[in-house]
């Protein structure tokens, strides 16, 4: 259980991108953010990416272990890593109140440093909440095993982690999708999580969800999942519903075994009594009737649809495990190394660090 800190003059929420994947959200959530209401975090061993990487403060982690060269995806590395620079990360952890962390496991920043940041973090009781990709199944077995290791310490030090199996973007855009078309939008969702966790924790709610609430619920046990619905008319609620309850690309977890949920209804004016009932009601449904399930609803005047639903469902147990390696033969798959083979150097930083470092610098002409 971590100590509640005492709201004084708002919510100060950190949100850490770390390693490749992280720093490539970060880029994501800089370029769309609107106010300042959380502090962007870059934190990587790669020096080039962290240069390239939009945020409010940046730290190098175990420059004088990897001199800037990354943790070449070893996370024994990425640990020791973010050990050698221990104080610089208490100064960003101390910084803030909450601390919403996104990374990519199966490399070696993300998988090692992640497992202490969020260690340090309990340490100064402070919330912490990982989003974090699991690598596509055609990346290979050596990954796999390295993202699943990563994800089980993550789990003993995070308070919820929720992850987003790359695999699963397969599912959802089809098997023509370009790579990094694919992690836009992996990006894209990773970022509408984290901004909805913002909006949900900063601004002051008709019916609040506060730190307390949202601590009591990330305190329970277990698996988490998060999902989040968009729609610009009420009769369009069970739609939003269904695609913030089955998500497929965030939805592992079985939800009927949930012990904790936060529904958050944010809404640009107002929202129907009735309304509000049928998506609590809909909600408990899908959870153990011992469930404890907080509601809130906030009225944000900027948000890009009428209404957003955003559900957090925490204790559960997992649904799904990582596909085995041969369920979609390599081959289907655009390979990653044609995609490449020479890139633009204008092009270069749309490439996923762990691609880019696989392959040969481009042309400087
Ligand atoms: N969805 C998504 N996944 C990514 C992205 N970049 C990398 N990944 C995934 O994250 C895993 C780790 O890659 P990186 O984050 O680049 O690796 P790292 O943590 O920086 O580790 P090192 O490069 O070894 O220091 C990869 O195996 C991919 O599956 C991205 O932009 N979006």
């Amino acid at each position: 259980m971590f100590q509640l800190i005492e709201q004084q003059d708002g919510l100060s929420i950190g949100v850490f991108g770390i390693g490749g994947c992280g720093c490539n959200t970060l880029n994501s959530i800089y370029e769309q953010r609107e106010g300042k209401q959380a502090k962007l975090f870059s934190v990587n061993t790669d020096k080039v990416v962290l240069e390239h990487t939009q945020s409010d403060d940046a730290v190098l982690i175990g420059a004088e272990l990897t001199h800037g060269y990354g943790a070449g995806a070893d996370p024994e590395i990425g640990l020791q890593a973010a050990q050698e620079s221990k104080e610089q990360l208490l100064t960003l952890i101390n910084s803030c109140d909450i601390l919403l962390c996104a990374a990519g496991l199966g490399g070696g920043t993300g998988t090692g440093a992640s497992p202490y940041v969020a260690q340090l973090a309990r340490e100064q009781n402070k919330p912490v909440i990982f989003v974090a990709t699991l690598p596509f199944s055609s990346e290979g077995q050596f990954r796999s095993n390295i993202a699943q290791a990563g994800l089980n310490e993550l789990k003993e030090h995070a308070n919820a982690v929720i992850t987003l199996p790359n695999d699963q973007l397969i599912e959802v855009l089809g098997n023509d999708v370009g790579l990094f078309d694919a992690f836009k939008h992996s990006n894209q969702i990773l970022h509408s999580l984290i901004k909805s966790l913002i909006d949900m924790l900063c601004y002051q709610g008709l019916i609040n969800v506060d730190l307390n609430d949202f601590a009591k619920i990330m305190d329970c046990q277990g698996d988490a999942v998060l999902g989040v619905g968009k729609c610009d008319e009420e009769s369009e609620f069970t739609t939003a519903l269904d695609s913030a309850l089955n998500n497929p690309l965030v939805n592992q977890v079985d939800m009927s075994s949930s012990s904790g949920v936060i529904v958050q209804v944010n809404c640009k004016d107002e929202i129907s009594l009735g309304s509000y009932n049928l998506i609590t009601d809909t909600v408990r449904q899908q959870v153990s009737p011992n469930a404890l399930v907080i509601c809130g609803v906030s009225k944000i005047e900027n948000l890009a649809s009428n209404y957003e639903l955003l559900i957090i469902a925490t204790g559960a147990s997992a649904k799904m495990v990582v596909e085995p390696h041969d369920k979609i033969a390599d081959s289907e798959l655009k390979k990653p190394e044609a995609v490449i083979t020479q890139p633009q150097a204008s092009d270069i930083f749309d490439i996923p660090a762990f691609i880019r470092n696989q392959s040969p610098p481009p042309n400087k002409e």
